[in-house]
């Protein structure tokens, strides 16, 4: 089997081929595509990870350090949560059970008890450069607030989300607008900004 582990030759590191973005949700992807465009080479993998409880950065790692051993190579993961304040941070990491059984309406419901209804988007991704590499996180924050559902219903909760400083929900607002202001586009900020640093490059010699 080819090398799954990145070497360090000279001042640079070498990984045995590009980084694999493994998740199950296809409008992450496409928002991660949309986002990096051919800043960081990645393929992707179709994969539903199991999911650890616990905090969230602790499941994004360990989600990471999964998919580099049933990829055997470099990987980058992400784990999204949405928190509300009022909930102490909960749903949280739990959001997409909460979105699929409640909806909408059900998680607008929760904070009826609660005049705080501000909330904020947080996306951790996680690098591992290999199968046995303690992944990497980088973390992005997007305060707002939790609102009746507005604007289209493509991706998850994206319409009962209205970040601080916008009349629009995430929903209503064009991809581009999200991207520049989204917990996964400042997360994917921080991901170019280390690749930009740690300039890998990739082994393409076969015999390795
Ligand atoms: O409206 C949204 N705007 C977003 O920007 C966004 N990002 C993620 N999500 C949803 O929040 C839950 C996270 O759970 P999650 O991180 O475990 O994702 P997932 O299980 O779907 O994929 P993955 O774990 O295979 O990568 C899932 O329900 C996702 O659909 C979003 N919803
Ligand atoms: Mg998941």
């Amino acid at each position: 089997m080819a090398a799954a582990a990145a070497r360090t030759v000279g001042s640079g590191v070498v990984l045995p081929r590009s980084v694999t973005f493994v998740t199950g949700n296809a409008k992450k992807l496409e928002e991660v595509r949309a986002i990096l465009g051919q800043s960081i080479p990645f393929q992707s993998l179709k994969l539903d990870l199991p999911e650890l409880q616990g905090e969230p950065e602790d499941i994004s790692k360990e989600k990471a350090r999964i998919a580099a051993k049933e990829v055997n190579g470099p990987v980058l993961v992400e784990d999204t949560c949405l928190c509300f304040n009022a909930l102490k941070g909960l749903p949280g990491p739990y959001i997409k059970w909460f979105l699929q059984k409640i909806g909408h309406e059900g998680l607008n419901n929760l904070l009826m008890a609660y005049e705080d209804k501000t909330a904020y988007a947080m996306c951790i991704f996680s690098l591992a450069l290999g199968p046995n590499a303690e992944p990497m996180t980088f973390i992005g924050k997007t305060q707002g607030r939790i609102v009746p559902a507005r604007g289209p219903n493509d991706f998850g909760w994206d319409p009962i989300f209205q970040p601080h400083g916008y009349d629009q929900t995430y929903a209503e607002m064009p991809k581009e607008e999200k991207h520049k202001i989204s917990h996964r586009g400042k997360a994917l900020e921080l991901v170019k900004l280390h690749f930009a640093e740690a300039r890998y490059t990739f082994q393409t010699d076969s015999t390795t």
